[in-house]
Order: structure tokens, then C-alpha cells, then sequence
């Protein structure tokens, strides 16, 4: 009777879904990047955590291709000049990076990508990828940023130094970015909770449904 009225009634989906995200996680070091995206991992199993590869020493406790993949500098910069590396810098005197196949086959499957990624790394990210969404993550001061670098006792002091300074010329940048989440002392799930909620809202926004995530690389 409608149909007789209105024409044949579409079955087709109004919208079609959303393009794959790309999601930058930065900050200063001892911000709490590692942390924030180790509970994102367990909350959100279907977005796929981009592995870096590093030419720094594996820290006591960390997984070869969980917490990085720890190769040599001499691999490192083959993969350099053969083109593999979307994104590196070097980073308090080491290199890191993530391979272009890393993130092209996640967005190829249709998945969502997290990277973590310095400062220099998301600048060169919102170059390649505009459509990328970028988070800067901070603590509620400087003060609490430095009690978890010396907390965590993963660098010598004079390490841990240059860190902060860098901490401080980082802190510039942040109007840079898309989002600004506090990671407050001892309140990690609502700084996790506000970034599930970013990547939610950040889906659901119209031109994301037909743009086309990483196209360019
Ligand atoms: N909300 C929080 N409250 C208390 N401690 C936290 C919080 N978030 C992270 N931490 C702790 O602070 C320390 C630094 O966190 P994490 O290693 O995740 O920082 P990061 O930003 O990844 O540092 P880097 O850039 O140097 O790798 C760790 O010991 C972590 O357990
Ligand atoms: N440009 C990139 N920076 C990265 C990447 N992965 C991690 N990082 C940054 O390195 C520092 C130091 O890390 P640490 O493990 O030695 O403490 C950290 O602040 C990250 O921001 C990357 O792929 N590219």
C-alpha cells in the first residue's frame, strides 16, 4: 500500500560505514603513552596497536614485537633507504619507527590504527594522513610528570633530564594536535575511557563516512 504510494522502498544501508581511523597517541615521555594504550589494547581488542621498530636496547621486562621490535641501526636504516618505514625519527638518540606495511594492511582489512608516536612523529603522521585523528596526552603537572619518569627507573639522571627538557619544548606543540586528555594521577581508565570516546565520536562524524583513511600512502 506504501509502496504503491511511495515507490519501491531502498534496503540499502543510508550510510555506508566509516572509512578506518588513524589515531595518534603522543605526549612527553613518562606521560603515560604505554600505559594508556595497554589498557585501550585490552578494552578495545578490534583496533590494531602499531608495533615500533627500534634500534634502542630492550629494557628489562619488554616483549620483542609487543613492546618493539628491537633491531640493529644498520637493519634499521636498510629499511630507511628501501622505503619500508612510513614514519621514524630518532628519538633521545635512537631510532623509531613503524613500518609502512603495519598500518597500510590494518587500513586495507578495514581495522582501525593506534600509533604512539613523539612529537616529531605525529607532525610528520598529520602530514601523510590529514584525516588522522591526534591525541596529546599530559598529567595533571609537570611535578607528577617527573615523580613517574624517577618512579618508573627506566634511565640515569642525566637521561632522565633531557626528557624533561624535551617534556617542555614538547609542551609548545600541543595546539597541534586535535585533542588534549589528562592523564591525571591514579585516574588512567577515565584517561582511557575520554580516548575510547574520541576514536566513538570521531566514527560517527559524517565526512569520515566516505573518506578514505590513508589513501595517499
Ligand atoms: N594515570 C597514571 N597514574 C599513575 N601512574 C601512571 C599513570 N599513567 C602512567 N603511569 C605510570 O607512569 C610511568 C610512565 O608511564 P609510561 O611508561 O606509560 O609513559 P610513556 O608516555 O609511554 O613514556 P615514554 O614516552 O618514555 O615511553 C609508568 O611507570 C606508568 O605505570
Ligand atoms: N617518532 C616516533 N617516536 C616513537 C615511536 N614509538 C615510540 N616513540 C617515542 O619514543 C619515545 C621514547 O620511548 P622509550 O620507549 O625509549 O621510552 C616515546 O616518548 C615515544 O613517544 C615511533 O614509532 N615513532
Amino acid at each position: 500500500m506504501l509502496e504503491s504510494q511511495l515507490g519501491n522502498l531502498s534496503t540499502e544501508p543510508t550510510v555506508a560505514p566509516a572509512k578506518p581511523l588513524v589515531v595518534v597517541i603522543s605526549g612527553p615521555s613518562g606521560v603515560g603513552k604505554d600505559a594508556v594504550i595497554k589498557q585501550l589494547q585490552e578494552a578495545r581488542p578490534d583496533l590494531h596497536f602499531v608495533v615500533t621498530a627500534t634500534s634502542r636496547q630492550r629494557r628489562p621486562g619488554e616483549q620483542e614485537g609487543v613492546d618493539y621490535f628491537f633491531v640493529s641501526e644498520e637493519r634499521f636504516k636498510q629499511w630507511v633507504h628501501a622505503g619500508d618505514m612510513l614514519e621514524h625519527a630518532v628519538v633521545y638518540g635512537e631510532y623509531k619507527g613503524i613500518q609502512r606495511s603495519q598500518v597500510t594492511n590494518a587500513l586495507a582489512r578495514g581495522t582501525d590504527v593506534v600509533l604512539r608516536l613523539d612529537v616529531q612523529g605525529a607532525a610528520t603522521i598529520r602530514h601523510l594522513i590529514p584525516e588522522a585523528v591526534s591525541i596529546f596526552l599530559v598529567a595533571e603537572s609537570e611535578a607528577k610528570l617527573v615523580s613517574r619518569l624517577i618512579a618508573r627507573k627506566t634511565e640515569p639522571l642525566d637521561k632522565m633530564l633531557v626528557r624533561v627538557e624535551t617534556a617542555r619544548q614538547e609542551m609548545s606543540c600541543i595546539q597541534d594536535f586535535d585533542y588534549v586528555v589528562n592523564n591525571r594521577d591514579g585516574e588512567l581508565d577515565q584517561a582511557v575511557g575520554q580516548i575510547e570516546a574520541i576514536i566513538v565520536a570521531e566514527k560517527l562524524k559524517v565526512w569520515r563516512q566516505n573518506a578514505k583513511a590513508g589513501e595517499s600512502l
